[in-house]
């Protein structure tokens, strides 16, 4: 299926998201999508996929001019696409999930479960999808139920998919595996528009890459670009992709974690006696696949979860028992992993969400009244600061694109003195420009003698950030090691090795490699 959009524009107001844009998906191309925050990436993709009515231009298919009014409608014509938030029922099974999601009488409408089942094995064989039909999908890792959902398009016979950010939430692994099935898909035919922010990703597996910028195509290329040079396509200015870190100069432990054990709503224990610190003027990064403890133990750290046993002590004080709002007080800044649930309220304005907490003490407020104008004053200065893409201080957060809420909310945390920063997945989602931008932010932070714990299942984040890496696994820190140890020994830490097993078993594999 040939795909074109031919100067499709849309506007939100004064704001033009998408001007004229041209763009043709070829018959089995896989074909990356590249812009800065808010650039306009997801706006064409939703006017594709019947979310969004274009206010101009045509979107053309094999020829014929056929603009979507709903997803069905897009799905009928051959487009699907996959969301960051998937979409799937708990406790189905993959063959109920993919019948459930059949969205036209094309696909498997009238089929029952076995012929579903069938179709699952015969997509998932010929894609090298690798799924199990009758797995629960609550049982299945977040890259597997990634995987259902492209089979719930493919099960719709889709000849354009479109992929929104799928590696945010992968490991590096899984990642690979990504591209081995777009790979596949591509070479069967089918065509992927792939949307990410990860320049080495965009070299690695597109056909053709088209840059948008503040709405408009700026260049369509091939993937022999570098990957400064898209960076530069990008955000129209150089980016300094690998920035240099100045050793740390460590104070006193401020985080002090003795035992810590933390039980989830399941019962299960998800923080199994951990222990660390984390002194003024350093960076502590905790790596590990998503899902081993991590965000249980930031939730626990910022009062967000209660305590099984052990201690957290903020410069001696015990924190145990005490509200978020105290640990704000005391000088805690938090950057959430789920930024729409904890980070942000999306009906508020940019400039509440810029204050939030904050609101009912100075400078915004004296002798309990809050001063608009103040609230206003540090908005516009937060939103240059941080270059926060919005129309105005006064736009609610939900109109703002994923990047640039994440912006917002670095900005508040960001802009106060703090003891403490726990930053959780502080870039996910953010261009190359953003990335470095808040990179030096933290390391700022951390150099005028903050202590500061990065969580983040992306490697290349936790070695540009810390000054000491803790790996976890399974509830457990499996060891604590410097930023210079390479890669496949952390990759082995990631897998539950301790680090001198770790450490002996990468020798090993290199002194192989070598001889
Ligand atoms: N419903 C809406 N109302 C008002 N403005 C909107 C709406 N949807 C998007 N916008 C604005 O349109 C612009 C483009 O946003 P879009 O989400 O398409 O960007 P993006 O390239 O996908 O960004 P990101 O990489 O951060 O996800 C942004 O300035 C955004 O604030």
């Amino acid at each position: 299926m040939r795909l074109e959009l031919r100067g499709l524009t849309k506007r939100f107001g004064p704001l033009v998201a998408n001007d004229h844009i041209d763009l043709t998906i070829e018959p089995g191309e896989i074909h990356c999508l590249l812009g800065e925050n808010g650039a306009g990436k997801s706006t064409l993709m939703n006017m594709l996929y019947g979310l969004v009515r274009p206010d101009e231009g045509e979107i053309v298919i094999d020829g014929n001019p056929r603009t979507c009014s709903s997803p069905r409608e897009a799905i009928e014509a051959g487009i699907g696409m996959v969301h960051q938030h998937f979409m799937l029922v708990p406790g189905f099974t993959v063959a109920e999930n993919v019948m459930l999601g059949r969205e036209t009488t094309r696909g498997l409408g009238r089929l029952d479960y076995a012929a579903a089942r069938a179709r699952v094995r015969d997509l998932s064989e010929r894609y090298g999808l690798d799924v199990d039909p009758d797995a629960k999908v609550d049982d299945l890792s977040v890259g597997v139920q990634q995987r259902v959902e492209i089979l719930k398009a493919l099960a719709n016979e889709t000849r354009v998919l479109i992929l929104d950010e799928p590696t945010a939430v992968l490991t590096p692994h899984e990642i690979d595996e990504l591209m081995e099935v777009m790979r596949a898909l591509r070479d069967a035919g089918t065509s992927v528009v792939f949307i990410t922010h990860k320049l080495q990703e965009v070299r690695a597996v597109a056909d053709r890459i088209t840059v948008i910028r503040r709405g408009r195509v700026v260049a369509t290329v091939e993937p022999t670009v570098s990957e400064a040079e898209l960076a530069e396509l990008m955000v129209g200015r150089p980016v300094q992709l690998r920035l240099e870190k100045t050793p740390a100069t460590p104070g006193e432990p401020v985080l002090s974690v003795e035992n810590l054990r933390v039980v989830d709503a399941q019962g299960v224990v998800a923080v199994d006696d951990v222990s660390f610190e984390v002194r003024a003027g350093e960076v502590l990064g905790v790596a590990g696949v998503q899902g081993n403890g991590q965000t249980e133990l930031v939730r626990a750290l910022v009062g967000l979860a209660d305590v099984a046993g052990g201690s957290i002590r903020l410069r001696g004080r015990d924190l145990v028992g005490t509200s978020p709002r105290e640990r704000l007080d005391a000088g805690i800044g938090h950057i959430p992993e789920d930024r729409s649930h904890d980070g942000f309220v999306g009906s508020f304005s940019v400039a509440e969400n810029l204050v939030l907490d904050l609101v009912h003490r100075p400078p915004f407020a004296r002798r309990g009244t809050v001063s608009r104008a103040a609230v206003r004053a540090n908005a516009e200065r937060r939103v240059e600061e941080f270059d926060v893409r919005t129309q105005s201080v006064d736009t609610p957060v939900a109109a703002l694109s994923g990047g640039n809420q994440q912006k917002v909310v670095l900005a508040r945390e960001l802009s106060r003195p703090l003891e403490l920063l726990i930053a959780a997945q502080p870039t996910r989602g953010l261009d190359v420009g953003s990335i470095e931008f808040v990179h030096r932010r933290i390391l700022a932070e951390r150099d005028r003698g903050t202590a500061v714990l990065i969580v983040s299942t992306a490697l290349e984040e936790i070695t540009a950030l810390a000054d000491r890496i803790a790996v976890m696994y399974r509830g457990r820190i499996v060891g604590i090691v410097d930023p210079d140890t390479p890669w496949d020994q952390l990759g082995l830490m990631m897998a539950g090795v301790p680090p001198a097993d770790a450490a002996g078993s990468s020798a090993a594999d290199s002194t192989e490699v070598a001889s």
